[in-house]
């Protein structure tokens, strides 16, 4: 037989009990999370100004060579900081890219 259909969606799973092991471990990642927003608001801040300074003095927005010391740099930080380096080069490309495209948007390209 088949069943109308729902009108009520299915009610929320039943709260969880607390936790406090868990709950410390979250309010630590919430702060760790918070710092890394700031620090990327920083990073971002001062690579404005770097994209103003390019397109004034009609510099090309991304520089190879320069990125290439920074991701090797980073894979190494990385290594020591017992994190993966794949994972390090991954991010650092998407914001350097990102900066890119800021730095181009400055340009009108
Ligand atoms: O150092 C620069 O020339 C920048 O524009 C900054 C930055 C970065 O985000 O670190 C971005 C683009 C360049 O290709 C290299 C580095």
């Amino acid at each position: 037989m088949t069943q109308p259909p729902a009108r009520f969606s299915p009610s929320p799973p039943p709260a969880a009990a607390p936790d406090p092991v868990l709950a410390g471990y979250r309010k630590s990642i919430d702060n760790i999370d918070a710092a890394l927003i700031h620090m990327l608001a920083e990073r971002f801040r001062i690579t404005q100004a770097v994209g103003a300074h390019k397109a004034a003095h009609n510099l090309p927005p991304s520089d190879p060579g320069r990125e290439a010391r920074q991701i090797e740099r980073l894979r190494a930080l990385a290594v020591e900081a017992e994190l993966d380096p794949e994972f390090s080069e991954k991010f650092i490309r998407f914001v350097i890219d990102e900066v890119i495209r800021h730095h181009q948007r400055a340009q009108g390209k």
